[in-house]
């Protein structure tokens, strides 16, 4: 059983903060980025992906970032229209900063590989007076997203959402999306990353990921009880840790831990697969069920989600969810 509490009687289910991004995906795959010569462009970014991966779902959703004032960054915007996000909080950049764009290598589905164009990119620009409260607080929940406390002042953005999410009791989501090309050094990664987990309700990250919170490098052993029993110390009510195609562990703060397969899937290429899962997963935790519910659910559409060419475009709705559901079987190996 999870303590996560949503008050229904919020307007919004999820606000999401952090990174606006765009991918652009290798046409042609099975080969290196030197020899490829067309991508497809795509929204991206963790966050965003998430966020669109939960509206699909059905959740009403809205968005807190900033964006170029490019044509990327307009993309970006009418995207989230068209799946019914509320963008009234995503605010445009004015100081000539760029739209980050993320170029993925597909030279086979295990070896897959992004390169990433981020110098002064807008995301990282949006700051504490672009926070509003009132908005924080008409959600019942907020998802923060790790590689937008890379820097000054996206930081002190987020941090501050934290704050006005827990004076109104809005449930906390940290996916810790680690992206080690955004940050100077592993020391102040893992200094910022435990300031802000301290400070949330659920968890999710990589056993990786767990491994730079916790200054452990190069350890292949972890203990992922000890990992979830370190936050239960905290805030966290609900630690979940991913462990690629091995499937996942979800721990509760009863003391109880939760195990899920994966869906055995064509893979065209890994990455998404986090951002398929968490959107799946906090959507139907929302609904009320499970934990070993809501991450058969999160595997299921990263299953999906590796399969197909994007991130964000290939999210499923909640049709394509329920009938891959019934035809599929989940495949349990012991995380
Ligand atoms: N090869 C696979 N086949 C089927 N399902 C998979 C596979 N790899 C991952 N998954 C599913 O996706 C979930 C998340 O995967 P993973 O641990 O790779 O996350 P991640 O590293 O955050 O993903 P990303 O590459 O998007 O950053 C797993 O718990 C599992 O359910
Ligand atoms: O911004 C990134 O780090 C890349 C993402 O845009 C991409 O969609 C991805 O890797 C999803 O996990």
């Amino acid at each position: 059983m999870n303590d996560l509490q949503f008050d229904p009687a919020r307007p919004l289910d999820l606000v999401a903060v952090g990174r606006l991004c765009i991918d652009l995906n290798a046409n042609e795959t099975g080969r290196p980025m030197e020899e490829t010569m067309t991508f497809t462009k795509y929204v991206g970014g963790s966050p965003a992906n998430i966020i669109i991966g939960t509206a699909r779902l059905g959740m009403r959703t809205g968005f807190i970032g900033k964006l170029a004032d490019d044509q990327m960054g307009r993309f970006i915007r009418s995207y989230l229209q068209k799946d019914g996000i509320d963008d009234s909080q995503v605010c445009v950049d004015h100081t000539g900063a760029v739209t980050g764009l993320a170029f993925t290598e597909i030279k086979s589905p295990q070896e897959c590989s992004i390169l990433m164009y981020r110098d002064n990119v807008a995301d990282l620009l949006l700051s504490t007076d672009e926070i509003s409260e009132d908005y924080i607080r008409q959600s019942k929940a907020l998802l923060i997203s790790g590689t937008a406390l890379a820097q000054s002042p996206s930081r002190e953005a987020v941090f501050l959402a934290l704050e006005f999410a827990r004076r109104h009791n809005v449930t906390v989501f940290f996916d810790l999306d680690y992206r080690p090309y955004t940050w100077k050094s592993a020391a102040e990664t893992a200094v910022y990353y435990n300031l802000a987990a301290e400070k949330c309700d659920c968890i999710i990250g990589t056993r990786e990921e767990f491994n730079m919170m916790e200054n452990l490098y190069n350890v292949t052993d972890a203990d992922d009880e000890a990992t979830a029993a370190r936050w239960f110390s905290q805030q966290a009510k609900l630690v979940v840790i991913k462990h690629g195609g091995s499937g996942s562990i979800a721990y509760t703060a009863d003391g109880l831990n939760h195990r899920s397969g994966i869906f055995p899937a064509k893979v065209l290429k890994t990455f998404g697969a986090g951002d398929s899962y968490a959107s799946a997963f906090i959507h139907s935790l929302m609904q009320g069920d499970s934990v070993s519910e809501a991450m058969r659910r999160g595997s299921a559409s990263a299953s999906i989600v590796i399969s197909r060419h994007s991130c964000s475009d290939a999210m499923p709705t909640l049709e394509e969810l329920e009938a891959f559901l019934q035809s599929n079987e989940e495949v349990v190996s012991g995380a």
